[in-house]
């Protein structure tokens, strides 16, 4: 962790002193005008008043236009307790007191003036005082009280941002090989510049919480050697309308002028989400402003001599406004993904070199224990060692420790996400192998690029790079059919291996049933029902612009029945086809298998090498 460097004047020490001189204001005006803050004497109705001064209980009265202020007297007769009342228009009080031996007195007017006026101006000014406070601690004001709305981005001074490099973040390596591009933009901009090129401006870091987004943001700056500024989107959602956005200007201008240099946004999600999914109230505005302001400031810098790389991590892509992945602005998407077996152990000797470990640790089977560990879990797993290490008075962190730190790091991971153990990573493992095998060689699923049984917590984390090219718009029938059997390549394979099927499935069969009845209801590609759009029974569909949406042809009992009945011969026949193609490369998908639990991911010249060899039993499949 860089040391940071705040550039701009102590904040604090300045909000100390405002603090220091409100109290001391307020306390000074409170002693010479107690009446300015409505005093804590106790009050009493005006009958109570009249009452008291009939029994020969008040001494003294004090009348105002809008107060009676009394003293009575106590149990020996001296003066003791003080009250206030509200007068009402009493001609007739002077005489009343009189009578009953009261001194009193009218209070003059002004004097109640002053203090009215100040009762009224005292309190907004407190308001305000604390208005800025919490701005203030919001990160705004870093110029002092007044400006509000300052960019609370932190710039990290050059050669302390330049200790984190990538030798500092391991296991993403792909991750890694994407951004080195950048970096070389950030150093010799002229290069590309000279060339035509098109410097990105925006690259979205995408992956699950702890992978490293962050630390290979930082040493993206750190290999090129330029400031680092950063701020997270979650410090915008509760904030006052407009702060948000002349936060933005701001941090874009302050980057502008140390350009080059790395801006880096975390969790994106928390302003870019999709400007659609306000719900009904509309939304968030001061959200909307904000990210109205991120894509014009984006627009806005020209990639020159004075490059800004606005680098930005989320963990939930699906949900970002679609105006942020336009190009120009988050065209670039790179995925910081959990690390695999290897990347663990990496990540595991990083982090190790800040203990002293014994000479029995083997880091290798500690990352073998360890599937979906994200870095951070890593991080922490390492620290949780040497700490039980140093309270079982070992003089050096040992193996025990570490098996000792993993149950706690995995009960406490359990919680957010989950571990798999030893049988549930073998069925996945022939699952996904299953998928892989059928997709192979049917025409219409898209090319297996990688197989993985690390354990993901988010589900939606595997589509957020098929980001839809033109030709996956148009698909034909045989395509179609084609991923319903890929989809049920991974049931298949748990029924042929175990003969036993587990829920792990639900969600493959609830994409295929879908396919498969757009196939007969949208597509019109069912020879029994014939190119008709149907309708089952959906509620009618209101379009963005609150026209209601032209009604389906309506379904009749019978109709559905048929349309039932063809949906499951779809899905029947592609788990047939799923089940063929397995069977027929039994012995490949052992070994796959065996290699996957062993690798945890298989992707790349293997991966080919391997799917190059699926055998298809009867070429006819391939085109039904
Ligand atoms: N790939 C990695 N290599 C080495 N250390 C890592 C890696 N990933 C995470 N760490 C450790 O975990 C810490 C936290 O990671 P970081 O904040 O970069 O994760 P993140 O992906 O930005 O998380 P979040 O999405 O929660 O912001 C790092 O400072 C580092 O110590
Ligand atoms: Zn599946």
């Amino acid at each position: 962790m860089p040391v940071q460097k705040d550039p701009q004047p102590p904040r604090s020490r300045q909000l100390i002193n405002l603090v220091f001189f409100l109290s001391t204001a307020f306390l000074i005006v409170n002693l010479l005008f107690p009446e300015a803050f409505g005093s804590t004497t106790p009050r009493e109705p005006y009958s109570m008043f009249i009452h008291r001064v009939q029994a020969h209980e008040v001494i003294k009265a004090s009348v105002g236009q809008d107060e009676i202020r009394y003293q009575v007297a106590d149990a020996n007769g001296e003066p003791g307790q003080v009250y206030e009342t509200t007068p009402i228009f009493d001609l007739q009080l002077p005489q009343v007191l009189q009578d009953n031996g009261v001194e009193f007195a009218a209070v003059p007017a002004q004097n109640q003036w002053f203090g009215n006026i100040l009762s009224w101006v005292i309190p907004p000014l407190i308001f305000v005082a604390v208005w800025r406070f919490f701005l203030a601690r919001n990160g705004g004001g870093s110029q002092g009280v007044l400006s509000i709305g300052k960019s609370r981005a932190k710039a990290y001074v050059q050669d302390e941002a330049t200790k984190t490099t990538f030798a500092d973040v391991a296991g993403v390596e792909e991750a890694k090989a994407e951004l080195v591009e950048i970096v070389d933009f950030l150093k010799t901009p002229r290069r590309f510049t000279q060339l035509g090129a098109k410097i990105p401006k925006g690259v979205l870091l995408v992956g699950p919480p702890g992978t490293g987004k962050t630390l290979l943001a930082k040493a993206v700056a750190g290999e090129a050697g330029v400031p680092f500024f950063s701020i997270s989107g979650s410090e915008f959602v509760e904030m006052f309308v407009g702060v948000g956005s002349s936060r933005v200007r701001d941090l874009f201008e302050q980057a502008k002028k140390q350009a080059p240099c790395i801006v880096f946004i975390d969790e994106l999600d928390a302003i870019g989400k999709s400007r659609s999914s306000g719900g009904f109230y509309g939304g968030n505005d001061e959200r909307e402003q904000t990210l109205n302001q991120l894509l014009t400031e984006m627009d806005g810098f020209s990639a020159g001599d004075n490059t800004v790389i606005v680098l930005a991590a989320t963990n939930r892509p699906e949900t970002l406004d679609p105006a942020l992945l336009r190009p120009g602005r988050f065209d670039r998407q790179v995925l910081v993904d959990r690390p695999d077996v290897k990347g663990r152990e990496a990540i595991l000797s990083i982090h190790a070199q800040g203990v002293k470990l014994d000479d029995e640790v083997d880091l290798k089977a500690i990352a073998t224990r360890t599937p979906g560990f994200a870095g951070a879990d890593l991080a922490n797993l390492v620290n949780e060692a040497a700490l039980l290490a140093a309270r079982n008075n070992h003089d050096a962190v040992k193996q025990a420790d570490f098996a000792e730190a993993i149950e706690r790091v995995v009960a406490g991971l359990e919680k957010k996400s989950r571990v798999l153990n030893d049988t549930e990573k073998k069925i996945v493992a022939y699952h996904e192998v299953g998928h892989a095998l059928v997709g192979a060689v049917m025409p219409g699923s898209d090319q297996v690029a990688k197989i993985s049984i690390v354990p993901r917590g988010m589900a939606a984390l595997g589509y957020t790079l098929q980001l839809p090219t033109e030709d996956r718009f148009l698909r034909n029938e045989a395509e179609l059919k084609g991923q319903i059997a890929t989809l049920l390549g991974g049931r298949s394979a748990e029924e042929i291996v175990f003969g036993s099927i587990t829920t792990g499935a639900a969600n493959d069969l609830q994409r295929a049933t879908d396919l498969a009845e757009q196939m007969v209801t949208t597509y019109g590609m069912s020879k029994v029902l014939g190119p008709l759009a149907y309708d089952r029974g959906s509620q009618p569909a209101f379009l963005d612009n609150g026209m209601m949406q032209n009604p389906r042809r309506a379904v009749s009992a019978e109709t559905a029945k048929e349309i039932d009945h063809e949906v499951k011969e779809l899905v029947e026949a592609g788990h047939q086809r799923a089940l063929a193609i397995l069977a027929a490369n039994r012995d490949l998908m052992e070994t796959i298998t065996q290699s996957l639990l062993e690798s945890e991911v298989i992707e790349g010249e293997s991966l080919k090498e391997w799917l190059s060899q699926v055998q298809v039993p009867d070429e006819q499949m391939l085109t039904v």
